[in-house]
């Protein structure tokens, strides 16, 4: 199967990001990607809560979702919504970070509301605090496709294998990882995190990435890693998509998952112990 993986460097203003963005599914749809995939909050990256207050929208009435569903209609391809910063009439006001598969006929297949939250202290400069904007969900989500079953996380949720495996066992033979992360992690950390979920899972991980200084019309601008990531569930890099926006096409073949879970199963290894 052929994917198609969107690198964005989204502005905090969700009508122009929007543009950006279906001109580039319909050219990852002309490549033949039959499953195209975006980053974390492909709607507006922003650091000021007022100004997230006055742009985002509550799902039923998100221009960016209804565009991106008529878009998978039209070009008849799946699509996975890294996430959409989304209001939720909370009374705390906080939003969602949710993530979306929409179908090939633009319906929306599943979503998920990202668990955890990245309240991070990287340095005296650089400190991140997700839960203050951001609601978390409680679910985890994995969903039948014509390309197997997807399991559903988003950016920070990498770092926590157990979630991984929960949709492993679960039956995903893919796991999508859209991100926003952080330049000095992302040096550090992220090849090897998604590399280590594919190769204990045994799945394809598809990580669509935030990349470079996000324009801000409001608010301190944000930088992100870029470098969107295709693993293979043996571990193989099959695409690093650099800094630079773009899109990358590559196929995927997911007997692959069956090879690697035959050579080392340790998917099905798991043993009862205690702790003393
Ligand atoms: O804030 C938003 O609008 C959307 N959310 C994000 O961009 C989130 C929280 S700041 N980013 C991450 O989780 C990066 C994780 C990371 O960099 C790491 O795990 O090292």
């Amino acid at each position: 199967m052929r994917l198609g993986i969107l690198q964005l460097n989204v502005s905090d203003d969700p009508a122009a990001n929007l543009s950006g963005t279906l001109d580039m599914v319909e050219q990852a749809a002309r490549a033949g990607a039959v499953l195209i995939a975006t980053p974390e909050v492909t709607n507006c990256v922003s650091t000021s809560r007022k100004r997230q207050i006055e742009m985002l929208r509550q799902q039923d009435d998100d221009p960016t979702l209804a565009a991106l569903r008529q878009a998978a209609n039209t070009h008849g391809v799946w699509l996975l919504i890294g996430s959409l910063a989304l209001k939720t009439g909370d009374p705390d006001g906080r939003f969602a970070n949710r993530s979306f598969l929409i179908d090939s006929k633009g319906q929306i297949a599943a979503w998920y509301d990202k668990i955890h939250m990245f309240d991070v202290t990287i340095s005296d400069s650089e400190a991140y605090h997700e839960s203050k904007g951001y609601r978390p969900g409680d679910r985890a989500v994995v969903t039948d496709t014509p390309f197997g079953k997807i399991g559903l996380t988003i950016c920070y949720d990498m770092r926590f294998p157990a979630l991984y495996r929960t949709l492993a066992q679960a039956g995903a033979r893919i796991i999508s990882a859209p991100s926003a992360f952080s330049p000095v992690t992302g040096d550090a950390h992220w090849e090897s995190l998604l590399r280590a979920r594919a190769i204990e899972t045994g799945c394809f991980v598809i990580a669509p990435a935030q990349t470079g200084t996000h324009a801000a019309k409001s608010g301190k601008s944000r930088t992100t890693y870029g470098h969107s990531m295709v693993v293979s569930p043996w571990g193989q890099v099959l695409l690093d998509a650099g800094t630079k926006p773009g899109i990358s096409v590559l196929d995927m073949d997911l007997e692959e998952v069956n090879k690697a879970r035959q050579r080392v199963p340790s998917l099905e290894h798991d043993r009862p112990y205690t702790l003393d």
